[in-house]
Formats: C-alpha cells, structure tokens, sequence
C-alpha cells in the first residue's frame, strides 16, 4: 500500500519539505516538455460522448468543487486514445491559484495556467466501482484542460451561477443539464502518460491525457471560484485557492503526443 512520507533521499528536482508517495514511481502532476514527448502515431483521436442529463449536483469537499454524474448507466463515457476500455465519467472539478500566475497542476515547458479542468472517469469494463478502480492498474483516465483568461466561457457561466450555493466545505446542490463537452476544446490534440492522483491517496491509477489547447474564461469566473471556502460554515473563512499540487519527477516516464 502507498504511505505518503517526507522522502528521506530526494531527487535532485524534488522540493524537500513535498511528500512523495513512498517508492512512488509515477506521481503526478508533472511538467511537460513538448521537445521531449514522442509523436505516437498509433494514438488516435479521443472519442468522448457525455449525457446532460447525467448531471447530479455540485459538492464543496474542501479540496475543489466536485460537478457529479450519474455512473449507473453507460452514457458518459471517453474511450479511443491510449485507452483500452471505455471509461465513464465521475464527476469533474477544477485547481486554480489565488492569483493569475499559478492555478494548473500540470504546466507545458515550465508555462503555469491560472486554472486547470480536470474530468475524472474510470473503468468500467474492468471494475465494479469507481472506488474499486481509483486503487487499480489502469483504473482511471483523467482528461486535463487548461483553462486561460479571455473572453468569459458561455458554457461555464450556469456552473458559476451555482457556486454561491456550495460556498462552505460539505455544501451540495442540485445541479442538473449541463454537457460537460462545452469545456473540451475544439482541437483534439492531447499528450498523455501515466500518473497519479494529485492529492491523497496519490494512488498510481490513473492515465492523464492533457489536451494541447486551452479554453478561454473570463476573471469574473476565476474570481467565483476564489470565493469559495476550503471551511465549513461557522469556521474562519479561508478562500479556496491555490489548490493544486506541485510538479512531481518525471522519473522512467515517457510523455507521447498524438499527430492529429
Ligand atoms: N486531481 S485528480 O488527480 O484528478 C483526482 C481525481 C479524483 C480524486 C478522488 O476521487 N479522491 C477521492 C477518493 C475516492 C475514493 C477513494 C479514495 C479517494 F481519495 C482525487 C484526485
Ligand atoms: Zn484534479
């Protein structure tokens, strides 16, 4: 099993005071060095259907906001690329920074983004339940979009709308019809490689798979996401920000990029 524990002998590149997960080998987040990524051209496009009407609610978990799907049915699901089953879609959620200059978990050539999606499924051909998978090989695909400051996202804006709803850690709200899709940029080039979780249990289950072009959204929606609180109701306040994870070691990865 995988005990976090303050490393005793670092990597060069690694911070002393991060936890590496003990004997960890493929942590994630990670920098991505596009020179250094390998051109796969048996990588094909993504194939990603998602249901709106499989959307649940929104939940405060104190880490980020979780946007929750129904997983009962075979509707929203990614398959294609690297992956070798379908998966289905969980929940997605969001990290971003207290301040424009930090928010991604991931980075492209060291570049940081002031937010990055994250849209969680897992296999439902090999496993029973999304808690069995998230502990197992090949368990989980986890698609990355960078989000960018711009033109506020039209798509975004109902989800925005219910944040104040689910302000304090542990609030929930119905939230219903909304297609996940409107987030996927429209250029399906990706690079993808085997990690982790980015926060406890960091479990080495998951096959990322970061799309190559960003989404645009407006400071108004970054700032609706710095209005939440990492407490519950009744604590001291304290802003939900700068909930991302840094940069792990790259260690015996290859990163490969498709050729679209
Ligand atoms: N940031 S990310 O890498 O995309 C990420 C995705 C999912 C989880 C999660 O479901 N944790 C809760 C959880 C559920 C079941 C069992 C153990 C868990 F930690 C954590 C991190
Ligand atoms: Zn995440």
């Amino acid at each position: 099993n995988l005990l976090a524990c303050s490393q005793t002998a670092k990597p060069a590149n690694q911070q002393s005071w991060q936890t590496q997960i003990q004997g960890g080998s493929r942590q994630s987040p990670i920098d991505i060095r596009s020179s250094e990524s390998v051109h796969d051209p048996q990588l094909t496009p993504l194939s990603i259907s998602y249901d709106p009407s499989d959307c649940l609610q929104i939940w405060n978990n104190g880490d980020s906001f979780l946007v929750e799907f129904d997983d009962s049915k075979d509707n929203s699901v990614v398959s294609g690329g690297p992956l070798e089953n379908h998966y289905k879609l969980k929940q997605f959620h969001f990290h971003w920074g207290a301040e424009n200059n930090r928010g991604s978990e991931h980075t492209i050539n060291s570049l940081v983004y002031p937010a990055e999606l994250h849209l969680v499924h897992w296999n439902a051909e090999k496993f029973r339940t999304f808690d069995e998978a998230i502990f197992s090989e090949n368990g989980l695909a986890v698609i990355g979009v960078f989000l960018k400051l711009g033109r506020k996202h039209d798509g975004l804006q109902k989800l925005v709308n219910a944040l104040p709803a689910v302000k304090y850690k542990d609030s929930t709200v119905e939230f219903s019809n909304f297609n996940p899709s409107c987030m996927i940029p429209s250029c399906l080039d990706y690079w993808t490689y085997p990690g982790s979780l980015t926060t406890p249990p960091q479990t080495e289950s998951v096959t990322w798979v970061i799309m190559k072009k960003p989404i645009e959204f407006g400071d108004d929606q970054l700032s609706a996401f710095r209005s939440l609180l990492f407490t519950p109701f009744g604590e001291k306040l304290e802003n939900m920000v700068d909930n991302f994870r840094q940069q792990q070691p790259l260690m015996n990865r290859v990163v490969r990029a498709t050729i679209l």
